[in-house]
């Protein structure tokens, strides 16, 4: 966790030591490092520096407005799935010339809101989503850039709910048809067929997948080019994983040079790289701190039973994935194993497993690698209002977004009698 030290007895990121975070707002909370961020950006930057090139974050895996204008401040794209996170987007300043949109289930309203704003590209994953946007393109009197999602039948090697590459999952077009449907460009006189992309699934710790997937994809584009459809990017997705326990990923910078020399090898190193980074940009760069309320300790098990749940952060109870978790105070004394679980009404609400702690009741616990997929996955199952987010800055600490109330958990309800008239 290079994103954390300690000082003392006591744990900072940056300059702030995070109890006396949770002091002054309370628990649980996420809490972000802007410098790790801007440092993770940079690294996809430097590593991309000689080539045409867009790194378009995927503000699925975070979409925390003080985020997104950190990197939009500077000159990220972004990658969208939803017309909520254009909106959110927009609302941090990012540039609508700069997002690509994905995903499989876009609607005739996000559809017509994008073109009107004049997204760089829509990543298209289906024939019919196709002629559903020639239409709407052609309603607009506008030409909307294209670039099709190919599937390439490649396994990932990640876990299964996170693999997309495979001709089973529900993403992207086949290549065969997808350079069918380049080829008959003309068919759809109100789009623009400038890119291709592919994205095979999140969380990859091995360069190979992604090579896999490039000498599939690369050669389709350079016989496109020889009979005369010239594309004028690709984009290579996201899915560069991450260190949360022991797995060794690639660097950004092997991961960069992959790309680059693939392009190369297929005599496309001309076209703009587009890269869809999200975890790889954030996840090291947040935590979850959270109190511990009680100790509890029975015949077969001794708990730690923090305030967040699995309702704050799924991943663990999801994925069954490993995340860190380190006292914010270093007490000395002898480790002591402990489940670390969560106040929701699951089996599953449990953060890790046998954990060795040095711990007393009222300790702030941190949950490591968790600005990826965290609070952007959360909820408010068992009726508890999400955490408040803060961004570190240096000595400083912002609250970038605040607790919900319990008024928010009941916004937009409303009580109907048996009887009432509507
Ligand atoms: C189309 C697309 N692009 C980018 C990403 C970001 O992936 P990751 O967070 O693994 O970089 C995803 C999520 O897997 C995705 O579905
Ligand atoms: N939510 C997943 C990643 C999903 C990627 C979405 N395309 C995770 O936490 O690992």
């Amino acid at each position: 966790m290079s994103v954390l030290t300690y000082r003392d007895e006591r744990l900072f990121m940056e300059d702030v030591a995070l109890a006396d975070i949770v002091s002054m707002i309370g628990s649980p909370c996420y809490v972000y490092s802007r410098r790790a961020l801007t440092d993770a950006y940079r690294a996809f930057r430097e590593a991309l520096d000689v080539q045409r090139s867009l790194v378009c974050y995927a503000v699925k895996a975070n979409g925390n407005l003080a985020l997104l204008a950190t990197l939009a401040d500077l000159g990220a794209g972004f990658d969208i799935v939803s017309r909520g996170e254009l909106e959110r987007v927009l609302a941090a300043g990012g540039d609508p010339a700069r997002v690509v949109f994905s995903g499989v289930g876009k609607t005739e309203g996000e559809m017509r809101r994008a073109l009107e704003l004049g997204i760089r590209c829509f990543n298209v994953e289906s024939v019919a989503e196709l002629a559903r946007l020639d239409t709407i393109a052609g309603t607009l009197g506008v030409r909307a850039p294209v670039s099709l999602r190919v599937n390439p039948d490649v396994d990932a090697g990640t876990h299964h709910y996170i693999a997309t590459g495979l001709k089973e999952n529900k993403f992207g077009i086949p290549l065969a048809e997808a350079v069918a449907c380049y080829r008959e460009g003309s068919r759809y006189p109100h789009l623009s067929f400038v890119g291709i992309d592919c994205h095979i699934g999140s969380q990859l710790t091995d360069l190979r997948p992604f090579g896999d997937a490039l000498d599939r994809v690369l050669p389709e584009v350079a016989g496109l080019r020889r009979a005369g459809v010239a594309l004028t990017h690709v984009d290579v997705g996201g899915g560069l994983g991450v260190r949360y326990r022991d797995e060794r990923p690639p660097t950004i910078a092997a991961y960069v040079a992959l790309v680059r020399e693939r392009l190369a090898a297929h005599g496309l190193q001309d076209l703009e790289l587009i890269l869809e980074p999200g975890r790889a940009l954030v996840a090291a760069a947040g935590v979850l701190a959270t109190r511990v309320e009680y100790i509890k300790e029975t015949d077969a098990k001794r708990f730690a039973i923090v305030d967040a749940g699995m309702n704050d952060l799924i991943r663990p109870a999801l994925y069954g994935a490993w995340q860190s978790v380190t006292a914010a105070r270093r007490r000395v004394g002898p480790a002591r194993e402990y489940d670390v679980v969560g106040p929701v009404c699951e089996s599953a609400d449990v953060f890790g497993r046998g954990r060795p702690l040095v711990i007393e009741s009222g300790d702030i616990l941190v949950i490591g690698e968790a600005g990826a997929y965290g609070f952007a996955m959360s909820s408010q199952y068992n009726a508890r209002p999400r955490p408040a987010e803060v961004l570190v800055d240096g000595a400083r600490f912002h609250v970038v977004r605040r607790r919900e109330t319990y008024e928010d958990l009941m916004r937009g309800e409303c009580v109907v009698r048996a009887g009432s008239r509507s």
